[in-house]
């Protein structure tokens, strides 16, 4: 299977190798979404059949609950799980303080709720979702349908005071209707360009009647690990301010996931 990933995959892929050796025997495991996290499912998954691991996964949405069904990873709630020991999850853009945008699968709410409730929360990623300011990406924003227009509206005025440089709000649309999340809600995209302040823009977004939850992560990740084409991956952690390096034979997963789709 080596041969046939890109180099995007493959770094995608290292990044949730290396991020599985976080996971031990016995734990409550929040599985995040996306294409990373779909790898760490599947990485799960390999370890729950073939080493005997034994975790309780939390989903962060249902579309990772489909993938963790379909590799074996045993799925519970949250209300049962209650307090989990470890979430690993994608993200569309990091910084250095390990302050996150999430949310460009539409999972934002859940991804946050679960995170929020685990002990440790590690992100995978490529380089290409490094930044030196968060807000290239737009910013998701959780919203409920009802008066959705008059949501909108009160954000981009709320905008204008904030230390941002742009304030077009689109709703997302999944093709020719609005796109629904799974808690049933929209998702407004906040075209921001650069947030100076993303912990009072945060705070902001959230007091604004008609949001649920926003897709920015405020000292809530402790590590990331990011992956690169070449197979290797580099390990911040931002507690304790060390960085390692290593390699990850890609050619021992050979043919670990051919037949398990996303
Ligand atoms: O926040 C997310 C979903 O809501 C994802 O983690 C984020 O969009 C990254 O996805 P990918 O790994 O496919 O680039």
């Amino acid at each position: 299977m080596s041969g046939t990933l890109s180099p995007i995959d493959k770094a995608k892929f290292v990044a949730a190798k290396r991020a599985v050796d976080y996971v031990e025997d016995g734990m409550k495991v929040g599985l995040g979404t996306g294409s990373t996290a779909a790898w760490m499912v599947k990485c799960l998954g390999e370890m729950v059949r073939n080493d005997g691991l034994k975790i309780t996964g939390v989903a962060t949405s249902s579309r990772t609950a489909e993938l963790a069904q379909k590799v074996g990873v045993p799925i519970v709630t949250l209300d049962e799980a209650k307090w989990l020991d470890l979430t690993i999850d994608g993200t569309d853009e990091y910084d250095h303080n390990l302050n996150l945008i999430k949310g460009g699968g539409a999972a934002l709410l859940m991804e946050k709720i679960v995170a929020t409730a685990s002990d440790q929360m590690i992100v995978i990623a490529d380089l290409s979702k490094q930044v030196e300011t968060l807000g290239a990406f737009p910013l998701p924003v959780e919203v409920i349908p009802f008066g959705w227009q008059t949501t909108k509206a009160l954000i981009e005025e709320t905008l204008v005071n904030l230390d941002v440089l742009g304030r077009n709000t689109t709703l997302r649309m999944n093709g020719a209707t609005p796109c629904i999340t799974d808690e049933g809600n929209y998702i407004l995209d906040l075209h921001l360009r650069r947030i100076g302040n993303p912990r009072q823009l945060s705070l902001v977004m959230n007091q604004i009647p008609g949001v649920v939850e926003n897709g920015l992560f405020i000292d809530i990740c402790d590590v990331v690990v990011i992956g690169n084409g070449d197979g290797s991956v580099e390990v911040r952690d931002i507690n304790n301010g060390t960085v390692e390096h290593e390699q990850i034979d890609v050619q021992e997963t050979d043919n670990l996931f051919v037949d398990i789709a996303d």
